[in-house]
């Protein structure tokens, strides 16, 4: 048994900077973490996957050409995708620089599992064994793993998650997509741009249920474009895995692909984390947090696992409130009602806040406004790969917007003044009485508020 100040479980994005930080400040840290530090987003998330949409998003623009600027002929090659994937991203899925980054700030990290065995102490698995005593914190950023549902034949087969996608040397002929979710939208619109035949299979009643229909809309109509076969309503029903491809059960029907990725969302597993004895429930899906990020006596969590809102800004937002928290400076409590996130296909689906229903769902006497990106000055001009629209959810009652969404090229950018004005609850009469640079995208934004109602 060993005594520290800080022991953080999982150096996710939220964990590495806060370990970092508090070394920095001059704790004995000690950063667990049994696969790489720096977790999911750089090395089989965000980064990997927005390296391989930039390159089918050059793809997509080069097919614009015709008919706008001349002719262009688009041979797609994935050989530059894996090789930056591996030598710029991941370096080959090695966090050895991240490691070193931890070490040079005065941290100690170890290679293991973590788990919690009582309110200041946690043990390591790491080959040896062995036990901290944390004197001033423990902070757990276990993150999720990906949920593969309990599907007839499914298990012991070679599908993908979004691990083995992302490490992908070759695009493969076909691929079924189960799960219509960012992550197997993201990644099916970005294969097909590579020549792979894609299809979507998703359980709900349209692709991107957390957003506004409206999204799902234009997703349909853009990834039909891009020859993405979209399925609704789907119950896969039994999975077989023969002569080098899938063959999958749909009931009415079998569809056949080379690949399966399987993107039906992300899971926990507290138990194994032990938080049972911090006297929290095991089998619950989150760990339940405060303002503060505070758990239980001497313990905070951070990122995925609080859930609210598995995306790296949530985790290094959290980590920030935790890191001040822990120092004993002026902590600002977690806000999440404007909470922003981009689902990076083409075109960008940002959003802030809640949605139409969600308002509606909380009672609020809601008043909403749309303008359809094609249609403004912009769109006209930009032409092809249009696509998009603004739409506002407003508190006609405090006369605030309360949520956003910006669909368009860059919609994740445009998203930028939306998500200040649901975040400041900046009053609509102000946003109705600023000028719009004009010819914008977000000059829709205007055109949204004219029509609110
Ligand atoms: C394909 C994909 C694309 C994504 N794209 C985006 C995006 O564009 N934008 C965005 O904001 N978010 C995106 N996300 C989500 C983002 O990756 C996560 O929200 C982000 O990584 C934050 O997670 P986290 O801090 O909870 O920890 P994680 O990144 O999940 O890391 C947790 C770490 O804890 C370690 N760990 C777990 N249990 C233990 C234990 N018991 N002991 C020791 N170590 C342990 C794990 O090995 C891991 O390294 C994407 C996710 C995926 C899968
Ligand atoms: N751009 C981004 O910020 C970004 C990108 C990727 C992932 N993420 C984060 O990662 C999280 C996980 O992403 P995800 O797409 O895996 O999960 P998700 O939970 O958001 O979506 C999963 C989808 O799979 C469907 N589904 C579930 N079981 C199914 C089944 N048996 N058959 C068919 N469909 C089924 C669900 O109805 C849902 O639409 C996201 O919620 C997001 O927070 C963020």
């Amino acid at each position: 048994m060993e005594t520290v100040d800080v022991v953080v479980i999982g150096m996710g994005p939220g964990g590495e900077a806060l370990a970092g930080r508090l070394a920095e400040a001059g704790l004995s840290v000690v950063g667990l973490d049994h696969r790489l530090v720096g977790g999911e987003c750089p090395y089989w998330g965000c980064i990997p996957s927005k390296m391989m949409i930039r390159a089918s998003g050059l793809l997509a623009e080069a097919r614009r050409v015709p008919g706008m600027a001349g002719e262009a002929e688009v041979r797609p090659d994935w050989a530059p995708v894996a090789r930056r994937i591996r030598e710029e991203a991941t370096d080959d899925w090695d966090d050895r620089a991240a490691v070193e980054r931890f070490e040079g700030k005065g941290g100690r990290f170890v290679r293991g599992t973590g788990r919690l065995t009582g309110p200041r102490t946690v043990a390591v698995d790491d080959g040896r064994s062995g036990e901290f005593t944390a004197e001033r914190a423990i902070v757990v950023n276990a993150g999720t793993s990906p949920l593969v549902p309990d599907i007839p034949g499914l298990a012991g087969t070679p599908f993908w998650t979004n691990r083995e996608a992302l490490e992908a040397v070759e695009v493969p002929e076909s691929l079924a997509v189960l799960g219509g979710g960012p992550i197997g939208l993201e990644l099916a619109q970005m294969f097909a741009r590579f020549g792979c035949r894609v299809t979507i299979l998703e359980a709900g009643d349209r692709v991107l249920k957390v957003e506004e229909p409206e999204a799902s809309e234009v997703l349909d109509q853009v990834l039909a474009a891009d020859g993405v076969a979209v399925r609704t309503g789907v119950k896969l029903s039994g999975v077989r895995h023969e002569g080098g491809g899938f063959q999958l059960d749909l009931g009415d029907d079998t569809l056949g692909a080379e690949r399966l990725l399987v993107a039906t969302g992300r899971r926990t597993d507290l138990a194994a984390l032990g938080v049972d004895r911090i006297g929290l429930d095991p089998d619950a899906r989150y760990i339940p947090v405060d303002g503060r990020l505070r758990a239980a006596p001497g313990v905070w969590a951070v990122g995925d696992i609080t859930g609210k809102g598995a995306f790296t800004h949530v985790s290094m937002y959290q980590a920030k409130i935790v890191g001040d928290d822990i120092l004993g400076l002026p902590v600002h409590e977690a806000e999440y009602h404007g909470l922003p996130r981009v689902t990076f296909t083409d075109p960008e689906i940002g959003a802030a806040g809640v949605t139409e229903h969600q308002a509606r769902e909380r009672g609020l006497r809601v008043a909403t406004g749309y303008s359809a990106l094609p249609s403004s000055s912009r769109g006209f001009i930009h032409k092809a790969g249009n696509e998009g629209f603004i739409k506002l959810v407003a508190d006609a009652d405090a006369g605030v917007l309360v949520g956003a969404t910006s669909a368009g090229p860059s919609g994740g950018e445009v998203l930028s003044g939306l998500a200040v004005a649901v975040h400041a609850r900046v009053p609509l009469e102000r946003l109705a009485t600023m000028m719009y640079a004009y010819p914008t995208f977000h000059r829709a934004i205007e055109d949204a508020l004219n029509h609110l109602g």
